[in-house]
């Protein structure tokens, strides 16, 4: 069973009791976004995290998905990536391809996977330069109200804490408005490197997607939607508001059970 309510102000609440619920629910709107941007404009450009989202949008490998997708058309990036090798469990590009990609007919060409054989900060800059050459070219739009790229679609996750991306609470990369694609270093998640959008890029999207599960996250969940206190830092979840774009949380129960005034119907 699920309950959908609009928060005008935190965008749409896609709340679903089950996982599988979930992973259907995701595959259909991550469905629906591609078919839409390949109608008008020929092209869907998306960006992936890492971490359980990849998992959660594994109904896309399998029927119907993968017979009516125009997976032709889709421009894959990544909004964060652990700075390690390509065949590291903890590489986000690996993660997608092997649980994903390697599955469903993708143009090797339109997969963009960050520069593992050079510095965070190499590869930060080397990243912005891939974006800038397919915003040149419009397989990626660009926003006009910033300089930024506008993804079709960035589907994120969110840690315990309330990070998202390689954004970690009170980290100056959270105040990086300049660049597009910035480096950390000393990660307080392991790995210690990471390279991570910003998030003018992230509120320059289309179409932005939470995706959380379960009860060790309901407590950042509650802060990042109902929480409007001015006695601390916001968390980075908090910060997601896209200028034009639409943003929609998919959670599971246990991740929303601390939300004010959700009530289940029984
Ligand atoms: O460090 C990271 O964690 C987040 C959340 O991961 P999850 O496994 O708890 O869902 C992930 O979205 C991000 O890409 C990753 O770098």
């Amino acid at each position: 069973m699920a309950v959908s309510e609009v928060n005008n102000d935190r965008g749409e609440l896609r709340i679903l009791e089950y996982l599988d619920e979930l992973r259907t629910n995701l595959a259909d709107y991550i469905a629906e976004l591609s078919d839409a941007a390949v109608k008008e404009r020929g092209a869907f450009s998306i960006a992936l995290s890492g971490g359980s989202l990849i998992h959660l949008m594994g109904k896309l490998c399998e029927a119907p998905y993968n017979k009516t997708v125009d997976w032709s058309k889709w421009y894959i990036f990544w909004a964060d990536e652990c700075v390690v090798a390509k065949n590291h469990s903890n590489n986000n590009y690996k993660l997608a391809k092997d649980d994903h990609f390697s599955k469903v007919p993708i143009v090797p060409s339109h997969v963009h996977p960050i520069n593992d054989s050079v510095s965070a900060e190499e590869a930060a800059d080397d990243y912005m330069f891939v974006i800038r050459q397919l915003v040149k070219t419009r397989m990626v739009s660009v926003s006009d109200i910033s300089d930024c790229p506008e993804f079709d679609l960035i589907l994120l996750g969110m840690g315990p804490e309330g990070h998202i991306v390689s954004l970690f609470p009170n980290h100056s990369a959270l105040d990086e408005t300049d660049e597009w694609v910035t480096f950390v270093a000393g990660s307080p998640k392991p790995p210690p490197e990471r390279i991570t959008f910003t998030l003018p890029v992230i509120n320059s999207a289309s179409n932005v997607a939470m995706v959380v599960t379960s009860e060790n996250k309901a407590e950042a969940v509650h802060l990042a939607i109902d929480y409007i206190g001015h006695d601390c830092q916001p968390l980075p979840a908090r910060l997601v508001q896209p200028t034009k774009g639409k943003l929609v949380w998919f959670l599971d129960k246990p991740a929303a059970s601390k939300l004010d005034g959700l009530q289940f119907p029984k």
